[in-house]
């Protein structure tokens, strides 16, 4: 299975937001990719202040775009994630698409992103935005594959949920900064890697110092040993990674801490 990870530069413009991804998922698509993942909030500058005027109901401008470019491409879509509006809250949502354009999942940001490291990054989420209340799985073609965002890979017990559901690979559209990115963010892909003995997919937006918040960038893939298979730098990038998603079954006959 080929995935494609999407590190994409983001501005303080939707429209020219959604005709960059469209153009950079063609590339992907053009290359191999079964599965093409965009970053967390990529319609929109990663800041509060931008989320109230980005959010679109479901089915909105977006959610249509990306429908179309699972569909055009043929390929499955995790939407990286966007501010969605429902009943006068907004939400930060990402939705994933099959190969006909169709909508199989979604998910709500649950664990919303709310720290005050000393010295270093602060941001509030919560001051905006309201959390989902579910994690969960969908099937693919070649397996079930569990979601989160971003903050949510902080809470292990939520990946073990999905591994007990059958997944064997998850995905994290995140955004982590230059605090918290270097410390943490390739240890949290490993350690849930690894405890759940599954494949683990992070795409970040490229870093862009003109923004307030500057995005660690780093997309990611590591596999059920707890190893890196590919990290990217900082800047816009995409890049196809091929897995062996059998790994998963050798990975827990082998080391069956599991059952
Ligand atoms: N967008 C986010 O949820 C950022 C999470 C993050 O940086 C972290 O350290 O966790």
């Amino acid at each position: 299975m080929k995935i494609g990870l999407v590190q994409m530069k983001v501005i303080d413009d939707k429209g020219k937001n959604l005709i960059h991804a469209e153009n950079l998922l063609r590339d992907a698509a053009s290359k191999g990719a079964d599965l093409i993942v965009l970053p967390e909030m990529f319609n929109t500058p990663y800041d509060n202040s931008y989320f109230p005027e980005y959010a679109e109901e479901r089915g909105g401008e977006t959610y249509v775009r990306l429908s179309k470019m699972a569909k055009d491409n043929h390929v499955y879509l995790v939407g990286g994630s966007v501010p969605r509006r429902e009943d006068g809250k907004i939400y930060n949502t990402s939705y994933v698409f099959d190969r006909k354009g169709d909508k199989i999942y979604e998910h709500s940001k649950v664990h919303l992103f709310d720290i005050q490291i000393e010295g270093g990054q602060h941001f509030r989420e919560s001051d905006i935005l309201s959390p989902g209340d579910k994690f969960g799985v969908f099937p693919t073609e070649f397996g079930i594959f569990g979601l989160g965002i971003c903050f949510d890979i902080r809470f292990a017990a939520e990946f073990q949920k999905m591994q007990q559901e059958g997944a064997v690979l998850c995905i994290v559209p995140g955004a982590f900064n230059m605090t918290t990115g270097p410390a943490h963010w390739e240890l949290t892909f490993r350690a849930r890697a690894l405890d759940n003995e599954l494949f683990m997919v992070g795409v970040s937006p490229a870093r862009d110092l003109d923004f307030s918040y500057h995005a660690y960038g780093h997309s990611i893939v590591t596999n059920p040993w707890g190893e890196v298979v590919v990290q990217l730098g900082f800047d816009e990038e995409v890049k196809i990674v091929e897995i062996d998603l059998d790994m998963v079954d050798s990975i827990r006959r082998q080391l069956p801490i599991l059952e």
